[in-house]
């Protein structure tokens, strides 16, 4: 656990960057500071590997101030990655990832292997082992970057901005990633970003800074969007809240019908009563829509419409599901199982009638992470 205990930044001249922080970044988890330009968000990721010293107030490690710690001895327990991945540029990609195991003296196979599985772990062939960071894609850097601050396998990773300098595609790309990687790493991570989006996507816990370094709400994604602090709060997130809440609702205490949904042996004429039916093959995998009005005969023969999105019953968010209902011909979610076969349908309404629980990790998004209160910021 990283925690901040009244840590106040200010610089030559005057600028408070940190405004008595205090706030806890549990083990394990994904702590994100998010916030507008100048929020103070680098300066307090910096505060942890003692980049920048606080002018009041401590920052502590499991309960030991990093103050006790020489700053070298420190960081090597501490990965780091900042924008445009930082790489040495006159080092191979092998050399740039295992910077910090050379530096603490690991025999050279054994930092080499580590690298070569970990370029394998971050998405990169084992042949840019040779090249140099000038001849990787943005994307492929930060990848490196990432690979090269896990490589002591450091309990405590702190990013930067990482993923803010490539594509929305490639960026995605590296969220999904990072967040399949954690799932195996369990690192604690301290993330900065300026993206709410990328906040609520990535974050176990957020952080959100104001101008002059005052830490305004620390909570959960789905309490942030559900409830923030203050006017500051709610304008940063923007747009849709209500919506984007249900990314977090779970789709297994769903109630699905089987109602609409038909076998492509049965014939238009049994398949009377709903407007559509949903017929699907012997493995129930959705074959397409029915508009029962005009088929006749066997209902595989019938022309059918595209069964388009569908969503995975217990997987995916109520959001995802709500999205193949609005897409839907028929307006019903078609939820699936993890072999493709139908489960049943939803109309959009019976979507918004599940009770809010987490799906990030099957646990509930607050058991051990502790909050500030939304008083106290
Ligand atoms: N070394 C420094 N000397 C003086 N002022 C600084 C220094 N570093 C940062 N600041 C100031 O402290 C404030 C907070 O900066 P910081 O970089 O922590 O913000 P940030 O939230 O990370 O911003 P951004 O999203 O723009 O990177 C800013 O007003 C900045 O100008």
């Amino acid at each position: 656990m990283i925690t901040f205990e009244g840590v106040t930044k200010r610089y030559p001249g005057g600028t408070v960057a940190l405004d008595d922080v205090s706030l806890d970044c549990p083990t394990g988890r994904i702590t994100v500071f998010v916030g507008t330009s100048g929020g103070g968000k680098t300066t307090a990721l910096r505060t942890i590997n003692r980049m920048v010293e606080p002018t009041s107030g401590r920052v502590l490690i499991d309960g030991q101030d990093v103050r006790e710690r020489k700053p070298a001895e420190l960081r090597r327990g501490i990965g780091y990655v900042i924008q445009h991945a930082g790489l040495f540029p006159h080092r191979t990609i092998l050399n740039n990832i295992t910077t910090v195991p050379d530096l603490v003296g690991w025999n050279k196979k054994k930092a080499r292997d580590r690298a070569l599985e970990l370029m394998e772990r971050v998405g990169l062939e084992p042949a840019m082992a040779k090249r140099y960071p000038f001849q990787l894609s943005g994307g492929q850097q930060q990848r490196v970057g990432v690979a090269r601050a896990l490589a002591a396998d450091p309990p405590i990773m702190l990013m930067d901005e990482p993923f803010s300098a490539v594509d929305p595609v490639v960026r995605a790309e590296l969220q999904d990633e990072f967040l399949r990687l954690q799932d195996e790493l369990h690192k604690t991570i301290v993330f900065v970003t300026h993206d709410i989006d990328e906040a609520i996507k990535l974050g176990d816990r957020i952080a959100v800074f104001q101008t002059g370094g005052k830490l305004v709400q620390l909570d959960s994604p789905e309490n942030l969007l559900a409830h923030p602090a203050d006017d500051f709060v709610a304008g940063f997130i923007g747009q849709n809240r209500g919506i984007r809440t249900l990314s977090f609702a779970a789709t297994d205490g769903l109630r699905l019908s089987d109602e609409a949904v038909r076998p492509a042996s049965a014939d238009a004429a049994e398949a009377a009563g709903p407007e559509w039916v949903l017929v699907v093959d012997d493995d129930r995998r959705p074959l397409g829509w029915a508009r029962t009005a005009e088929a006749a005969g066997p209902l595989g023969e019938a022309r059918l419409s595209p069964v388009g999105p569908t969503f995975q019953v217990g997987t995916d968010s109520v959001r995802v599901a709500l999205d193949a209902a609005v897409l839907s011909p028929s307006g019903l979610a078609v939820g699936v199982d993890d072999s493709g076969a139908v489960v049943g349908t939803a109309a959009g309404t019976d979507l918004l009638t599940v009770p809010t629980h987490g799906t990030r990790d099957g646990t509930d998004a607050d058991d051990d992470a502790p909050t500030l209160s939304k008083e106290g910021g």
